[in-house]
């Protein structure tokens, strides 16, 4: 599963450094790359990647896309050796996305054993960075990424880095679109968030920090787009404004480096909220789910008891109406409570004599009855 690569071989850095609050050794930063297809997550990591390297802190590098065709950045783990992507493809008769979306449920299945190894690398490393498929809802909206990012979330401190294609956002409705995105990500993991503003170098990140803080900008940049959206997108403007408020935007351009520090200052700013706001949250979180799931099951153990109770009911219900029928008024001699196997023979012999000598009183009763004929 791990692959040798420079960044494990490269010099150590300083990962045990303590908090001033406590002597107790920092956790590595889980930092969960995400972005539409061709926002430059692949070409960000790298940037940082390199950054890192330069600053002797190297990270250690999860690639959690199996169809990426080459890496540009030397990787620790790479999903691509625990699954093949296009034999997956062929096995289960997927196409690419749907293959994506199996390959990352095959290897959520060995998620732990990458537990362990980042346990293992925890004390060497400062960064976790972990680049995942081009097509984001594959991650965001599959059981496996949740799987990833709440596994990562309760172990280490984790931060969503969402980048945006600044270039392509500088259409109004396009940039509502990412955000709205981003802000269904936020809420869904409910972890810090960091959006990049990546490709500064082609357009300044300006215009986008200018629609965030000033709602009218906004609303005058939309007025100049004569789509269906706009009315749309103007009544959601309203809705976000809230979510602008506590977002942190970064501008970086994953070609010339522009941004490095200001990512890095932004990713320390959302480790203290994860340890003060999210880590609380998320501990209250899953003491209520526990709590849910003790008692659904507890819930369910009740149903199932009660089940059993009226079966057995019923059951016995049916064995009185059975021995009334074949009663039929008269006293079973034979009848001693006994209910060995042994007895399993006898006990069906006695009961075609019974039946055999009750048939035979039916008919003589009948015989000795008046029948219509005679009236
Ligand atoms: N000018 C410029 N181009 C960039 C920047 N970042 C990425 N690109 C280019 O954008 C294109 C897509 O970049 P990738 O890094 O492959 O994007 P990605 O999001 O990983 O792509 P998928 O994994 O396929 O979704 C490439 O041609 C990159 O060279 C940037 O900051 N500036």
């Amino acid at each position: 599963m791990e692959t040798e690569s420079a960044a494990s071989s490269a010099v150590p850095p300083p990962a045990t450094t303590t908090t001033s609050a406590s002597t107790e050794p920092k956790l590595p930063v889980c930092i969960l790359v995400l972005g539409m297809a061709g926002s430059g997550k692949t070409t960000f990591i790298q940037r940082i990647n390199a950054h890192l390297h330069t600053e002797k802190m190297p990270p250690y590098v999860i690639n959690l896309d199996p169809a990426v065709h080459e890496l540009p950045y030397p990787c620790n783990v790479d999903i691509r050796d625990t699954v093949n992507y296009k034999q997956v493809m062929k096995q289960y008769s997927l196409g690419p996305n749907g293959a994506i979306v199996t390959s990352l449920n095959l290897f959520a299945t060995t998620f732990d054993q990458l537990l362990s190894l980042l346990e293992k690398n925890q004390t060497k490393h400062r960064y976790f960075i972990f680049d995942t498929p081009g097509q984001i809802e594959v991650f965001t909206w599959s059981a496996s990424g949740s799987i990833i990012t709440e596994a990562l979330g309760a172990t280490y401190p984790t931060v969503i880095v969402y980048i945006m294609d600044t270039p392509r956002s500088s259409n109004p409705i396009t940039f509502m679109s990412n955000m709205l995105y981003a802000v269904s990500i936020l809420y869904k993991y409910r972890l810090p968030f960091i959006i990049v503003l990546n490709k500064t170098d082609i357009i300044h990140h300006r215009f986008a920090l200018e629609w965030m803080n000033d709602f009218e900008l906004f609303q005058s940049a939309i007025e100049q787009e004569h789509s269906y959206s706009t009315d749309l997108c103007r009544s959601l403007s309203l809705v976000l404004d809230e979510f602008y408020t506590n977002l942190r935007c970064v501008g970086f351009s994953s070609i010339t480096g522009d941004g490095c520090k200001e990512f890095f200052e932004a990713i320390d700013d959302a480790c203290d909220e994860y340890e003060h706001v999210y880590k609380v949250e998320y501990n209250k979180w899953q003491e209520k789910r526990a709590k849910r799931e003790t008692h659904k099951r507890d819930k369910d153990l009740k149903r199932i008891k009660d089940d059993l109770n009226q079966e057995s009911s019923v059951i016995g219900e049916k064995r009185i109406r059975y021995d009334d029928m074949h009663n039929d008024g008269e006293t079973d001699e034979d009848d001693d409570g006994d209910d060995d196997d042994d007895d399993g023979d006898d006990k069906n012999n006695n009961d075609f004599e019974r039946e055999d000598e009750s048939f035979k009183r039916y008919l003589s009763k009948s015989a000795s009855k008046p029948t219509t004929m005679d009236t």
